[in-house]
C-alpha cells in the first residue's frame, strides 16, 4: 500500500523555483490526480508544457503572473497567508498547452492536475467567482471555497475546493466516500488533501478507511503535508487552539461529486 501521507520538502528545480510537493500517477498509484506545490522567488520562472493533463494553478499565497499563449494574467493572487480566509485567484489551462508562471515578490502555487485530452479555453478563475459555503452545525462547522466544483464548466475532469476548519471542529465529516463508479448513487473520485495549520506547529488527525477496514489509516497530519485518498472515508479532526486548512483536488471518470455517508455516523446530520 502506498504511504498516504507525504511530507513537504524544498527542492530547487530552477533558479528561484522550488518544488515542495509532487504527487504523480507513477509515485502515488492514483489514476486521475497529480499535484505539484511550488514556491517562486522574484526572477523565478516556472514553465510547463502539459501533455495529457489539464491544470488548475491556484495562487495559494503571494502574487504571480500566469501566461499561456496570448493570455496574460498579471499579478494575480489575493492573500499573503491562506488563513486570511478569503478566496484567491486561479488559472485553468487545458492539455497540450504551455503555461509560464513568474512573480515579482514570492508566491506559492499549487498545481492541480487531472488527465484530459480536451482543448478547453484558458481562463482566470477570479477569487470573486469562487462560491463560498458555510457547512455544518455544532463542532462540524467549516467554510468551503469552491474554486471549481463539479458543476463548473471550466474544466474537463478537475474539481478543486479549499476548506477552512476552525479550532475544535471536524470536517469531511460525517465520514463520506466516493469510491464507486455507480451513478446516480455514488461517483468514483480520487482525492488529495494539501494541509496547512495555524499556528504552523499544529496538527490534525485524518483517518482514511474502508467499510471492510482493509484500508484503515489514522494519521497525524502537519503543516504542508499532503494526504492521498485513493478510496474510502476520509474525515478530518482539528484540535482545540488550531485552525486547519486544506485544498482538495478531486477527479475521476465522471466530474460528479456524489458521495455516500458512512451509515454508522450519518445520524450526525439529523441533529437539531
Ligand atoms: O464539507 C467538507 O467538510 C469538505 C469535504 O466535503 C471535502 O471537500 C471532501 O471530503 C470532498 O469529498
Amino acid at each position: 500500500m502506498v504511504d498516504l501521507k507525504r511530507k513537504q520538502y524544498s527542492k530547487e528545480i530552477g533558479p528561484h523555483v522550488f518544488e515542495n510537493q509532487l504527487v504523480t500517477r507513477q509515485n502515488s498509484g492514483l489514476e486521475y490526480i497529480e499535484l505539484r506545490l511550488i514556491t517562486l522567488e522574484p526572477d523565478g520562472v516556472y514553465e510547463e508544457t502539459l501533455t495529457d493533463l489539464e491544470v488548475c494553478a491556484v495562487v495559494l499565497t503571494g502574487k504571480a503572473t500566469v501566461t499561456e499563449g496570448n493570455h496574460v494574467f498579471s499579478e494575480i493572487g489575493t492573500r499573503e497567508d491562506v488563513f486570511e480566509k478569503i478566496p484567491t485567484d486561479s488559472v485553468y489551462v487545458s492539455a497540450g498547452k504551455t503555461m509560464q508562471i513568474t512573480t515579482q515578490t514570492n508566491a506559492r502555487i499549487l498545481l492541480c492536475y487531472a488527465p484530459s485530452t480536451i482543448d478547453l479555453p484558458t481562463q482566470l478563475i477570479a477569487a470573486a467567482n469562487n462560491t463560498v459555503e458555510k457547512r455544518g452545525i455544532y463542532q462540524n462547522k467549516r467554510m468551503v471555497h469552491n474554486i471549481m466544483d463539479d458543476q463548473s464548466p471550466v474544466s474537463d475532469k478537475l474539481i478543486v475546493v479549499e476548506v477552512f476548519t476552525d479550532s475544535g471542529n471536524w470536517s469531511s465529516y460525517p465520514p463520506h466516500k466516493h469510491d464507486q463508479d455507480n451513478l446516480p448513487y455514488e461517483s468514483f473520485l480520487e482525492e488529495t488533501y494539501y494541509h496547512e495549520m495555524n499556528p504552523k506547529q499544529g496538527f490534525v488527525f485524518q483517518r482514511v478507511y474502508t467499510d471492510d477496514r482493509s484500508l484503515d489509516e489514522t494519521m497525524a497530519v502537519e503543516n504542508g503535508d499532503v494526504v492521498i485518498v485513493p478510496k474510502g472515508y476520509h474525515p478530518v479532526s482539528v484540535p482545540d487552539g488550531y485552525d486547519g486548512y486544506y485544498l482538495n483536488i478531486m477527479a475521476g471518470p465522471t466530474k460528479k461529486w456524489k458521495f455516500h455517508n458512512d451509515p454508522d455516523h450519518e445520524w450526525i446530520l439529523s441533529r437539531k
